[in-house]
């Protein structure tokens, strides 16, 4: 039984090394049985379109360089992937088939799709042998003995006999895309994009599950995410949307290749092959995704009238340029949009049907749904007078409007377009992680928040997640009374559930707010990223994760333009960060930090004074909501180490956690077994304190907890400890809770820059969460 019919285009099969990708991307997700439809490898169909038009022209020196070009790259593969037998079987087929294009040129009787059909024939023959090398059971199939068409139109009864005959239910069957027969025998080509029809055929014919075109994007966006940096990926797309961008010229998806899918229930997924880990978009069935908002362009285009126009002929003719054409009524005219370039060839097949009633034009449709449609007109024909661009034929219909220009619509156009018209109007999910101290007070707090972030996004509360349950709902979770839903909906969870869940999400735009402190919560941040998440953390645990970890992360949220935000993560709601950011975006360079980056340790150091045991202050600012979960994190010194590699890495020094040298403020023995271990053996904490306070009092000093980080040209000194302040220092004078942070640089070196304030507290760090939530807002409009 096939279960997916995946499909790889000429740029996934450009090299040796796009050939190895593609085997990998099979072994890892195909079972026997499944299809895997090929195009021809990189420009090979460009080189036998050339080398058709110089047979054509009779250029035989031409011909002859050609086929030297076409056997070096396709001997150069075989040379690079297949070893012993199957590399001197494929290069001997290879050159009886070249030296046959060569003699049936010198007798002129070449013909078109027989020889670009070598180019699928290449690439299945060889990715199938390159398979079996790897001891996949694979097997090659030529498309020819599989689709059958009469007079144009596929026999479908005939091909899904000859589809379940053939496919091998024991193999991956790598099959020829582009190409079918006629009931000649002789080779069709099935059109521009033609292997991608083959594979949503293919999976029609063999009642497949779901059709996956691993392609060079990583799905379908709002507009063109070469042109218009905040271009969104959606995750889901309907079928109706998918197919009138299609007509419209937006080149991810053909609309042929959505029509075998028509009243099926085969899934349709869009997904990189050059970027496997990054999620697809799903094209689902009407009614299965909202409706999106979209800017595709057009470029040089003519409009035709034309006179009695029926669909059967708008297919026909699109066959018959290979490019999906869009017709509509305007006016009780009949437009058909043609690329120019064809133009001549389309009145010729209407035989003075057709007209051309506005030539050599740009411009851009607008899909969206239907409700907002009049109003995204205005708004498009604001921006383009704005640009002084007046178009000369304006057409709107359901679901979309066509605004046809002279001018060319240009990026910095294009994305001031999107601006306006697709950013706003978006909804961004939040899944909030951790209902803690922190947590409880930032969903408290999200019900007030919600109209200030509102003006241009709808914003929804979809997930709220603990350690063991969690509480997902795509529409909404009320902040207001989120508790008596938690009560009657909440549900045991593991981390697949939960990634699945926010995979399936259909938003524009997906946050994970990450207000726990889980070692474990935070490497799922990867598989966040791959679910197109931006990411908000208060846990310290991914930033001062191992520099490769982190360094990926990083570079995979780069690479998808995901926001990730930790203010939060040092200094609680002290706006730390920004300030560093600030500095470093202003040219100045930072030298120095030193300070007092815990507020627990600073609110038991200054109310430290020998009257109360300082273990009974532990307990005092564990409730107080100062302490990590186990506060032991914070007396080991750990907490704060964390602050400073956060800290370092802000200022691009590159260090590991245990490069940043470290005395705790405990017996380093107390850090061994349960937190009840630790209350039992308090009195040696007790102790240990009384010691180190009365060894600063020696020296007319205090003790305190500090932090330093040091950069100079040759070393960067990190270290956090012990320290007794002398009496009269800034250091011994701190409010309790609060943090400093003494800033030296280039601009601040003799007077430094002093950030100062309350350092942890559920209500300051839950508020500086927001503010990392209003920033990210701000930076999506
Ligand atoms: N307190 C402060 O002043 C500041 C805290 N922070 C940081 O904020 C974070 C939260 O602190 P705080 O609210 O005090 O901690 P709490 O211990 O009060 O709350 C932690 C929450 O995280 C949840 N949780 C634990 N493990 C997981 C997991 N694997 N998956 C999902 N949820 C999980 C817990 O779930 P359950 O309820 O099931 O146990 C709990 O709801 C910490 O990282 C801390 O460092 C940052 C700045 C200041
Ligand atoms: N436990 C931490 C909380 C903030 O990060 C501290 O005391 O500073």
């Amino acid at each position: 039984m096939v279960n997916c019919v995946h499909k790889f285009g000429g740029s996934s099969l450009s090299s040796s090394e796009r050939y190895q990708s593609v085997a990998k991307i099979i072994i890892g997700h195909t079972q026997p049985g499944d299809c895997v439809v090929v195009s021809a490898a990189g420009k090979t169909t460009d080189t036998l379109v050339s080398l058709w038009q110089s047979y054509q022209q009779q250029d035989t020196q031409a011909v002859a360089d050609i086929l030297l070009q076409l056997n070096n790259h396709q001997s150069d593969l075989i040379e690079q992937l297949l070893q012993a037998d199957l590399k001197r079987s494929a290069l001997k087929t290879l050159l009886e088939e070249l030296n046959i294009i060569a003699s049936l040129a010198q007798s002129e009787q070449l013909k078109e799709a027989q020889l670009l059909a070598h180019g699928e024939l290449w690439s299945a023959r060889l990715l199938a042998a390159y398979l079996q090398q790897l001891n996949v059971h694979a097997c090659a199939h030529d498309a020819r003995l599989l689709f059958t068409l009469n007079d144009g139109e596929l026999r479908h009864a005939q091909n899904k006999l000859q589809c379940n005959s053939v496919i091998d239910a024991n193999k991956v069957n790598v099959v020829t895309g582009f190409i079918a027969a006629n009931t000649l025998g002789d080779t069709v080509t099935l059109g521009r994009n033609g292997s991608d029809y083959s594979a949503a055929l293919l999976a029609s014919y063999c009642d497949a599950k779901q059709v996956c075109i691993w392609t060079d994007t990583q799905g379908v966006f709002s507009t063109d995410p070469r042109k218009v940096k905040k271009a969104i990926k959606y995750a889901k797309v309907c079928r109706t949307q998918a197919n009138l961008l299609a007509r419209l010229g937006n080149p991810v998806l053909h609309a042929k290749t959505l029509s075998p899918l028509k009243n099926t229930n085969i899934k349709l997924a869009v997904r990189s092959s050059f970027d496997v880990q990054a999620s697809p978009t799903h094209i689902v069935k009407e009614g299965l995704a909202k409706k999106k908002r979209f800017i595709t362009t057009l470029q040089n285009v003519d409009l035709l009238t034309v006179e009695g126009l029926s669909e059967g002929e708008v297919a026909s003719v699109s066959q018959l340029i290979q490019h999906s054409l869009h017709h509509f009524n305007h006016n009780g005219e009949v437009y058909l949009v043609v690329p120019a370039a064809q133009t001549y060839q389309v009145i010729n097949y209407f035989a003075g049907r057709a007209n051309i009633s506005e030539s050599n034009l740009n411009g851009c449709a607008v899909v969206a749904p239907e409700q907002v449609i009049g109003t995204l007109k205005l708004q498009a024909l604001e921006v383009l007078a704005e640009q002084t661009i007046k178009p000369r034929f304006v057409h709107q219909d359901n679901g979309y409007v066509l605004l046809l220009t002279d001018q060319f619509i240009d990026s910095d156009v294009q994305s001031t377009l999107h601006d306006k018209l697709v950013n706003k109007g978006q909804e961004i999910a939040i899944i909030v992680a951790g209902l803690g101290n922190v947590g409880g007070v930032f969903i408290h707090q999200l019900a007030d928040q919600f109209e200030r972030l509102s003006g241009d996004f709808s914003i929804k509360l979809v997930a709220l997640v603990r350690s063991q349950e969690m509480l997902f709902n795509p529409s909404g979770v009320n902040p207001q009374t989120w508790e008596k839903q938690w009560q009657l909906e909440a549900k045991k969870y593991q981390s697949n559930d939960l990634l699945n869940a926010i995979n399936e999400l259909d938003y524009e735009h997906k946050v994970v707010i990450d207000i726990t402190a889980s070692e474990q919560f935070s490497q799922l941040y990867t598989d966040f990223v791959q679910s197109d998440c931006h990411l908000i953390s208060a846990n310290k645990y991914a930033g001062t994760a191992p520099t490769l970890w982190y360094q990926t992360l990083r570079n995979n949220l780069a690479e998808r333009n995901l926001h990730w935000r930790y203010n939060t993560s040092v200094g609680a709601g002290l706006p730390i960060n920004f300030a560093l950011a600030d500095l470093q975006n202003s040219g100045d360079k930072i030298t120095r930090i030193e300070g007092v980056f815990s507020g627990t340790l600073s609110w038991l150091c200054s109310k430290y004074d020998g009257s109360v045991a300082f273990s009974e202050l532990v307990l005092e600012a564990q409730k107080m909501g100062f302490t990590e979960p186990d506060p032991r994190e914070d007396l080991s010194g750990r907490d704060m180490q964390r602050k400073l590699l956060i800290l370092a890495r802000e200022l691009g020094v590159d260090l590991e956690l245990d490069d940043i040298s470290l005395s705790a403020l405990m017996p380093v023995e107390l850090a061994k077994g349960s937190w009840d271990d630790f209350i039992g053996k308090k009195t040696q904490l007790d102790a240990f304190i009384e010691e180190h306070a009365a060894a600063a009092q020696a020296k007319n000093a205090v003790l305190r907890y500090t932090g330093l980080l040091e950069i100079t040209c040759d070393k960067v000194i990190a270290k956090v400890g012990i320290t007794y302040v002398p009496n009269g220092d800034a250091l011994a004078n701190l409010t309790p809770g609060d943090n400093i942070f003494v800033i030296n640089s280039k601009w601040y070196s003799d007077n430094a820059l002093v950030i100062q304030g309350p350092g942890a507290g559920s209500e300051v760090t839950a508020a500086g969460v927001h503010s990392d939530l209003y920033w990210l807002v701000q930076n999506l409009k």
